[in-house]
């Protein structure tokens, strides 16, 4: 059965790299998830992200980052070879690059966050339309300084990480989320 665009969207669910196998996306579904992605709301095109994909040989190279920020954080040995596997494991692991030009004229830096989360949003449901499962993850390692330099030019922030690979396994339910009448609220002007 075809998914509709809404069932795509309404039945996202992250899958962990623990969830996630072979294969992973190729250049063409790659393409689709980035064209996704710039679908998202973004005042003024400032596309204010990129996406750095980090698959093959590369992997290996992540993983030795990450296993020397895990040391250079007294996580000690075990802790290094646990972050170089979370570098080695998803299929394909794409880097979310946020550049927000603070000094804009036009649109301040919270209108381009909402650009980003909107493009890793996009990006993540047409992971999911495609058939991959994916998670975005980040934690302290974003803000280790020779991570960080390995992904961003200066003036950028690496946001985190998104996950991709096929999912060995139904994605988890929507049991944590809220019922969506507690944020769609109807607004009313203040009495005067
Ligand atoms: C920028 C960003 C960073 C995140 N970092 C982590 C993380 O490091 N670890 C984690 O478990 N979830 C992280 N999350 C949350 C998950 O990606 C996911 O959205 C959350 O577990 C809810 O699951 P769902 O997508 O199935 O609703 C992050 C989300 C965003 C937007």
């Amino acid at each position: 059965m075809t998914m509709t665009p809404l069932d795509a969207l309404l039945t996202r669910y992250s899958v962990g790299p623990k969830h996630l196998v072979e294969p992973g996306p190729g250049d063409a579904e790659l393409t689709l998830m980035a064209q996704a992605a710039l679908r998202a709301p973004d005042h003024a095109e400032l596309v204010p992200y990129r996406f750095k994909v980090v698959r093959g040989d590369s992997k290996r190279g992540m993983a030795a980052l990450f296993a020397d920020a895990a040391r250079a954080s007294a996580k000690g040995e075990e802790g290094a070879a646990l972050d170089a596997e979370r570098a080695l494991r998803p299929p394909v692991t794409v880097a979310v690059v946020a550049r927000i030009d603070l000094g804009h004229p036009l649109v301040p830096a919270h209108e381009q966050w909402a650009a980003v989360g909107g493009a890793v949003a996009n990006f993540l449901s047409a992971a999911h339309a495609l058939g991959f499962g994916g998670k975005m993850l980040s934690g302290a390692k974003v803000r280790n300084p020779a991570i960080a330099a390995a992904f961003c030019e200066p003036g950028e922030t690496l946001v985190g990480w998104i996950a991709l690979g096929t999912p060995a396994r139904r994605a988890a339910g929507p049991a944590r989320k809220p019922d969506p009448g507690q944020l769609l609220i109807d607004w009313h002007p203040p009495c005067k």
